[in-house]
């Protein structure tokens, strides 16, 4: 397949795979900031570009309508991701987040926002070196707007800017193969309301079951059973992040948290990150601890239901409870919250838990990338300890 665009990025290039002598490491050396682009690329004419306030309800509800109705759907067009307000604005404002960095383009005519990207930086570890990277999320142009390589302008938009903060890698995901992935990953899929993944056609009726024989199955307990499972809460961030820290080091990608950090992405906000650990009745040392957020996704074209209320697992360490016996509470807890999936990816130590939690593999893949960094080998899933929203 031809990449027009991609084969001119400093990327991984499908040309190069076999070819073992090409070091681990950025591709490209920084450019002199005095050698960065220091104006905007051009646009078609009829399109301007606009830095996103989220801060704005304004801006932020330009944002959430342009991605509610443009944003990624699976291959059979039954779901739309429907990120809400207050998680755009969790997602796009973490500690030392640029705002020039949450980039639109407007028509000129209309002022109606038809494309959107952004980066959030963050301190991500590829093996041994932790490098400040950008994670690229919410690229989307408008549906009437596509194949007109807008895409690429987008993304070399973000990129100047980016160079403009003295930052030369990247971190992204995506459903689609672009050069080159550094790992594919699964996503796994927990029904917690059988019924309604049967009524919007997700799930099928199995062989020989009937609906309440399908229910009974993913049938989950009132109440969690570890003792000492709590809501994680301000005066846990130091334990949360020695745990974590440690955690993450087994892997070859992960990021590098710090307590900001972990008080930014893990501090439970309501509708947006739940996040649970275990305290021990004895000692009161954590010792465990699970996440989840809160996507939900717009389900098309069905006459009864039109949202998915989804939970997709974020960062989990079970150091003393078993991991099954942990995900299976907070299969309970998100139960409990009146979701009706939960989701999982096969990375980290996800694998363990998955079959035996009655978890279904689904049909899309995630693709992990970087952006001028090479990593030698494609990785497995169990080697990535990184989770993008
Ligand atoms: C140092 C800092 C560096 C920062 C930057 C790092 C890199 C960040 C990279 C971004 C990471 C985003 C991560 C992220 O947000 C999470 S992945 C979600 C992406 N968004 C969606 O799928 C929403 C629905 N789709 C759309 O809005 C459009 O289809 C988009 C905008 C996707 C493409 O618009 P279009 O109208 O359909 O297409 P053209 O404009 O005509 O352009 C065609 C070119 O775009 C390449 N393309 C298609 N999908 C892509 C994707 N998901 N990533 C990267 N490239 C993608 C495609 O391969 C082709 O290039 P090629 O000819 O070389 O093959
Ligand atoms: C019921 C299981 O599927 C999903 O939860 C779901 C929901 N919304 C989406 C929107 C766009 C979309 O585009 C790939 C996929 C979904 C999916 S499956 C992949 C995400 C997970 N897990």
């Amino acid at each position: 397949k031809r990449h027009k665009f991609w084969e001119t990025q400093p990327v991984g290039q499908f040309k190069d795979l076999g070819d073992t002598s090409l070091p681990e490491g950025p591709i490209e050396p920084p450019t002199p900031l005095s050698e960065v682009k220091q104006e905007p690329y051009n646009l078609p004419n009829p399109y301007e570009w606009i830095t996103c306030d989220i801060d704005s309800d304004e801006m932020c509800d330009e944002v959430y309508n342009l991605l509610t109705h443009n944003y990624v759907e699976d291959d059979e067009n039954m779901f739309r991701f429907n990120y809400s307000k207050e998680f755009l604005r969790w997602a796009l404002r973490p500690p030392g987040y640029y705002r020039s960095w949450h980039i639109g383009v407007r028509a000129k005519s209309s002022k109606k926002l038809v494309a959107f990207i952004t980066g959030i930086p963050a301190r991500i570890r590829a093996r041994d070196n932790v490098v400040t990277m950008a994670e690229i999320n919410f690229l989307c142009v408008h549906k009437k707007l596509r194949s007109k390589r807008l895409a690429p302008v987008m993304i070399k938009e973000v990129t100047r800017r980016v160079h403009l903060e003295n930052i030369w890698q990247a971190a992204y995901t995506a459903g689609v193969v672009l050069p080159t992935p550094i790992s594919t990953c699964q996503y796994w899929h927990r029904s917690l309301n059988p019924k309604k993944l049967i009524d919007v056609g997700f799930s099928r009726l199995g062989a020989r079951m009937t609906m309440s024989r399908t229910i009974k199955l993913y049938k989950l307990p009132e109440s969690t059973v570890t003792p000492g499972f709590r809501k994680m809460e301000i005066h846990d961030i130091p334990a949360v992040t020695r745990l974590l820290r440690t955690y993450l080091n087994q892997f070859v990608v992960a990021p590098d948290f710090d307590e900001n950090d972990v008080e930014h992405w893990l501090l439970p906000k309501e509708n947006v990150v739940d996040s649970y650990l275990v305290e021990s009745t004895e000692t009161h040392e954590i010792t465990d601890f699970c996440s989840f957020y809160t996507l939900p996704s717009s389900i098309l074209g069905n006459q009864n239901h039109s949202t998915l209320k989804a939970a997709y697992s974020y960062y989990n360490v079970a150091t003393r409870t078993p991991l099954l016996q942990l995900m299976n509470d907070a299969l309970i807890v998100a139960k409990r919250k009146d979701y009706d999936v939960f989701n999982a990816l096969d990375v980290m130590q996800n694998e363990s838990f998955l079959k035996e939690l009655k978890f279904g593999p689904g049909d899309g893949k995630l693709h992990y990338y970087l952006y001028n960094y090479r990593i030698r080998h494609e990785l497995r899933p169990i080697e990535l300890g990184l989770v993008l929203l």
